[in-house]
């Protein structure tokens, strides 16, 4: 079976890599998953596409080998597009899904149902120890709900209602989820890509 490497530490995105990858007969193989340690990439850049582009380069380099990046987060409207590309550790280190849930409901506490649009944005880069690095974009349009519901899924997911749903991301199961999130958005627009791996 055909591999690649996807430089993630975060076993959420992890398994639904693993999901969408086998349908294409492909193993998603995590940072999570290697026996060797790696070490956390610096997330310096100050775009989606920055940061994506240097979790997949700097892991292609040091395995010699194709990996696959997402750099991913929730922008919401009346945050100003917060928290973005800071999502992960919004409430600050270390990252912390529930304090960040917490933080974004504070924030939102008086903002009416109309002033609570929000997406989530998931950006692949794959790079390739001798091609130009690739990437793909994908969103989720919705809103943040008022309480935290459900434990499926992972981060935001029980604060994010998808756009014509009435549940949160977290109250899907994992095949709604990945029939409309950011990610399979993403992963749609690499089928040419994967097929060709
Ligand atoms: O509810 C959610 N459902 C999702 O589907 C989703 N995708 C991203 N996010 C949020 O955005 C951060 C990414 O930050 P991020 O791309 O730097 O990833 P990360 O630091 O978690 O892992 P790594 O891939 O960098 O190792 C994550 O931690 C989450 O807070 C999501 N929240
Ligand atoms: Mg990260």
């Amino acid at each position: 079976m055909k591999e690649i490497i996807i430089a993630t530490k975060n076993p959420g995105k992890a398994e639904e890599f693993k999901t969408f990858f086998a349908k294409f007969n492909i193993k998603a193989v995590s940072l999570l998953d290697l026996s060797q340690s790696i070490q956390d990439i610096e997330e310096t850049g100050v775009t989606f596409e920055e940061n994506a582009a240097l979790k997949a380069e700097q892991i292609a380099k040091l395995l010699n080998t194709p990996v696959l990046a997402d750099d991913s987060g929730l922008t919401i409207d009346a945050l100003d597009g917060r928290p973005g590309i800071f999502s992960a550790r919004y409430a600050g280190e270390p990252k912390d899904d529930k304090a960040n849930i917490e933080k974004v409901l504070a924030e939102l506490k008086n903002a009416k149902v109309t002033d609570r649009t929000a997406r989530f944005v998931c950006v692949l880069a794959v790079a390739t120890p001798d091609a130009n690095t690739i990437f793909k974009k994908g969103y989720c349009e919705g809103r943040i709900s008022v309480t935290s519901k459900g434990s499926n899924g992972f981060g935001y997911d029980p604060i994010f209602i998808p756009k014509n749903y009435t549940r949160t991301m977290a109250e899907l199961s994992s095949d709604e989820k990945n029939s409309i999130s950011h990610r399979s958005n993403a992963i749609k627009q690499l089928e040419d890509w994967l097929e060709n791996l």
